[in-house]
């Protein structure tokens, strides 16, 4: 199971800037986290502060016992092992092949026999979908493909504990909707505790158990997705809902009289109905591909969010209970949920095949699958 990464009131400065301040989490081990936010809000620099390739001025991120922070060059190293980081562009050598490539961490950190590498490369491409491109140069497939390739490397050591970073960026929604199928059929497998950080509603819809926003150097809320789904924040609303008038401006923030004047443009237009709220509706969270077996995380989160209902505001908390009483997640392609609309499942394997998509994931016995 994956590690828990508790986040203890956290504030990063470049100089003069200060990026956020005073931030406090706890990813809970084993469940799909997502961290949103209006671009330059600090997202990356938040995921490069929990593995401690930067060093926030105050705070801690304990993992494992271990303060990412404060702790020694070799104890970092060490307690590095435990994250797979997924970068934006895949962060490929453009000179190896894909095979080299993933099979990178193995050389440098393990002492493992070059035929046991190579079962662990193949095995980490096939997870993936990537089974068959492993000659391929990064030059040679496409981004969403470098992306996965991306992925498979921060498979191989095992992680614990996964971070990707806009694992969206530069894909139609279309492979955003595969890499998001992904992402939640790799936490069924493999059960680590996962942040992504993405601008992406769709993905922030369907993928995590959690959801946090960062905005104005603060962050602006971190708990169960239906807790942001549900906010009336004017700048939660305004960013699920990709709308002009609200805190959000092109350079991140907007002066006051700019706002006040599309709140009152906004209120003419819709002639006072709360705006947003016809997509509050919240869309029902994705489940892992038939074959696979069921996320263990789901029912640690249904036993966590249970105990914490009655401190939660009432939409979120109705949300919850409507959550616990249906059918449960769905799929990608089932039609339900943004992401789903009108997408089929995996691509087909076998001539024909997509080679761009990622093929049906391998099942691991006929009797699996679902939820129980
Ligand atoms: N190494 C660095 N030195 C100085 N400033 C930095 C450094 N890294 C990031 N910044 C600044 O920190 C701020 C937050 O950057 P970051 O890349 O984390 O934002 P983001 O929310 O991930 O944005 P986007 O969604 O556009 O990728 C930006 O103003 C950026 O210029």
């Amino acid at each position: 199971m994956g590690i828990e990464v508790a986040v203890e009131g956290l504030s990063m400065s470049f100089g003069r800037q200060t990026v956020w301040e005073d931030v406090s989490l706890t990813l809970p081990a084993g469940e799909v986290s997502v961290m949103l936010g209006p671009s330059g809000t600090g997202k990356t620099v938040f995921l490069k502060s929990l593995i401690g390739l930067l060093k926030p001025e105050r705070g801690r991120v304990m993992v494992n016992g271990v303060d990412m922070v404060h702790a020694s060059e070799r104890r970092l190293y060490e307690t590095r092992k435990l994250f797979g980081l997924m970068f934006q562009d895949g962060a490929l050598f453009g000179s190896m092949s894909l095979f080299d490539n993933i099979a990178f961490p193995l050389r440098e950190h393990t002492k493992k026999k070059e035929s046991e590498i190579g079962r662990i490369v193949l095995e980490k491409l096939e997870m993936v979908g990537l089974a068959g491109a492993e000659t391929k140069l990064p030059g040679e497939i496409s981004g969403g493909m470098r992306k996965r390739a991306g992925l498979a490397r921060a498979l191989v050591l095992d992680p614990q504990i996964i971070l990707c970073d806009e694992p969206d960026s530069g894909l139609d929604p279309v492979r955003t909707a595969y890499i998001s199928q992904l992402l939640i059929d790799l936490n069924a497998q493999i059960d680590a505790t996962m942040l992504i950080v993405t601008h992406n509603i769709d993905i922030a819809a369907t993928v995590p158990d959690n959801i946090g926003m960062l905005f104005r150097r603060n962050l602006v809320t971190f708990g169960p997705r239906e807790v942001l789904l549900t906010s009336e924040e004017p700048v939660v609303a305004q960013f699920l809902s990709g709308s002009r008038a609200g805190p959000i401006g092109m350079s991140e923030e907007k002066d006051a009289a700019t706002m006040a004047l599309e709140q009152l443009q906004e209120l003419e237009r819709t002639g006072g109905e709360a705006e947003g709220e016809a997509v509050r509706s919240i869309a029902p969270q994705l489940e892992p591909t038939p074959g696979l077996p069921p996320r263990a995380a789901v029912q640690r989160r249904r036993e966590r969010v249970r105990s914490i209902l009655p401190g939660l505001p009432p939409p979120a908390r109705q949300a919850i209970l409507a959550g616990f009483t249906e059918a449960g997640p769905v799929r990608a392609g089932s039609g339900a949920g943004p992401t789903a609309v009108g997408l089929g499942a995996y691509a087909p394997e076998g001539p024909g095949a997509d080679p761009e998509l990622p093929p049906l994931p391998r099942r691991r016995s006929s009797g699996e699958g679902g939820r129980s």
